[in-house]
């Protein structure tokens, strides 16, 4: 089948709105590939192009910059054509640079017209001539980290101050590394055994996850097409997200309430823990998101799964205080974590977003764990790197929250690997670590 728009148009295109209204990548990427009907052969390029070009944005900018006389008068899709071509020159050894230029000519000639093709030509042509800047010579150490490995500044800047630079460098080059598809097999229907095995049937190349015990990694194909999938043998996930069920110590039936649960990713591990026993409410805004975490219960085949679509801060006005066994917060944050699935996240956060962001996590803090029992236990978690909407929110909280403690319990609960990491009472995962997402997780006791 020809493909309407090919793979490079494709890639531009996508690159071009993402640019324009900061629309989600992942999104974007599933209707280019139906609405241009890219063949299957074809979608891992795309995914490739895009992703590369978006998680290199500034490397490319600067080794483009010396070549642009006029940036600024240039259309936009130009310079996104040329960073297009120039990431596919600088890192994808398959594609020959000929036929990369070659490509990216094409397209000027039928985007704009002569004059603009034979810029673009001219300019890749003069870059290979010529080769790229070099940026060991970038003095600034902040800048340079930003630069090389296309972190905006403030954000490098941020993180030294919090974590010092070599953890920082360490972070910011991990973030370009594509990650693994991970998944956690659903032990109240199958062993981890069995579901390697049944995927090892269908043609994956699946193993066992290092830190979780339930957790496997999809070294190829895409687990969401499986058969496995749709009979509800795992849920795909991040390895991080699946210590908040450890934390939370839900090995029997309790009544747990998830207040920020959509699309149910943590709801389920806690249901599948407690063997489809106790009670899991899960908790969210709107409607649509939570129709999720039912879709996603009904296909693991739980039942002891209740939704509620509401505000959570409001849920104090509906339920008895002292109710729960354990509470989750699964805080909405800035996810500066996941970057590497999301690499627009890099370039459409501020400083005023964690800001913000503080003020609501408190405040669901605040309104949700008065909800708790007596001697129950809160977890608090974000899939954020950044002391202000971790560190900060929960020693603000402890300060007038006399009835909460700090429990420092929570290593012993945690899969043995991840317990080194572990202070006190929290626990702040690095996706330098294990190569996993950056998250955190703090752990609070209700005093009896
Ligand atoms: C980090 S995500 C939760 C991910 C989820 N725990 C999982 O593992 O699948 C945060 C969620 O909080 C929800 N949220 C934000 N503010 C909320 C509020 N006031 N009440 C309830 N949910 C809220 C968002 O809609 C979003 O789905």
């Amino acid at each position: 089948m020809t493909s309407k728009k090919n793979v490079r148009e494709s890639a531009l295109d996508i690159l071009e709105t993402i640019n324009n209204n900061q629309a989600y990548s992942n999104l974007l990427l599933n209707n280019a590939i139906k609405k241009n009907e890219i063949p299957a052969k074809d979608v891992g390029l795309l995914t490739e192009l895009v992703y590369g070009t978006l998680q290199r944005k500034m490397t490319l900018s600067y080794y483009l910059q010396p070549f642009l006389k006029n940036s600024k008068k240039m259309q936009s899709w130009v310079v996104t054509l040329l960073q297009l071509t120039l990431y596919q020159i600088i890192y994808l050894d398959r594609i020959p640079d000929h036929a990369a230029i070659h490509e990216a000519v094409e397209i000027a000639k039928k985007r704009g017209h002569k004059g603009i093709s034979g810029l673009v030509n001219a300019v890749l042509r003069s870059i290979q001539r010529q080769g790229l800047a070099k940026t060991e010579f970038i003095e600034d150490p902040i800048e340079r980290i930003a630069i090389e490995t296309s972190h905006p500044n403030w954000l490098v800047k941020r993180w030294a101050e919090q974590f010092g630079l070599e953890e920082t460098q360490k972070m910011c080059e991990l973030n370009l590394t594509p990650p693994t598809q991970t998944a956690r097999i659903n032990t109240t229907k199958t062993t981890v055994e069995e579901c390697i095995s049944l995927l090892e049937a269908e043609g994956y190349n699946v193993k066992n996850s290092e830190i979780i015990p339930e957790g496997i990694h999809c070294l190829k194909g895409n687990l969401a097409n499986s058969r496995c999938f749709k009979e509800g043998f795992f849920t795909i996930q991040d390895e991080s997200s699946m210590l908040v069920a450890y934390a939370l110590n839900v090995k029997e039936p309790l009544s747990v309430l998830d207040a920020c649960a959509a699309p149910g990713g943590k709801s389920t591990h806690i249901a599948e823990k407690m063997g489809n026993k106790g009670n899991v409410l899960s908790v969210d805004l709107h409607e649509h998101k939570v129709k999720l975490i039912r879709q996603n219960a009904e296909r693991l085949h739980l039942d002891n799964i209740e939704t509620k679509a509401m505000d959570a801060k409001k849920l104090a006005d509906v339920l008895e205080a002292n109710s729960f066994d354990r509470i989750l917060i699964d805080a909405p944050c800035s996810g500066l974590g996941v970057m590497r699935r999301k690499p627009d996240i890099k370039y459409t956060k501020d400083e005023k977003d964690m800001d913000r962001l503080q003020m609501i996590q408190l405040k669901l803090l605040e309104e949700v764990s008065p909800l708790l029992k007596k001697g129950g236990l809160l977890i608090y978690s974000t899939c954020t790197v950044d002391r202000k909407e971790n560190e900060e929110v929960v020693a603000s909280f402890l300060e007038t929250h006399q009835e909460f403690t700090k429990d420092t319990t929570l290593a012993s609960r945690l899969p043995e690997s991840v317990q080194s990491f572990v202070e006190d009472y929290q626990l702040q995962i690095m996706p330098q670590h294990f190569g996993s997402d950056g998250f955190y997780i703090a752990a609070l006791k209700k005093e009896v």
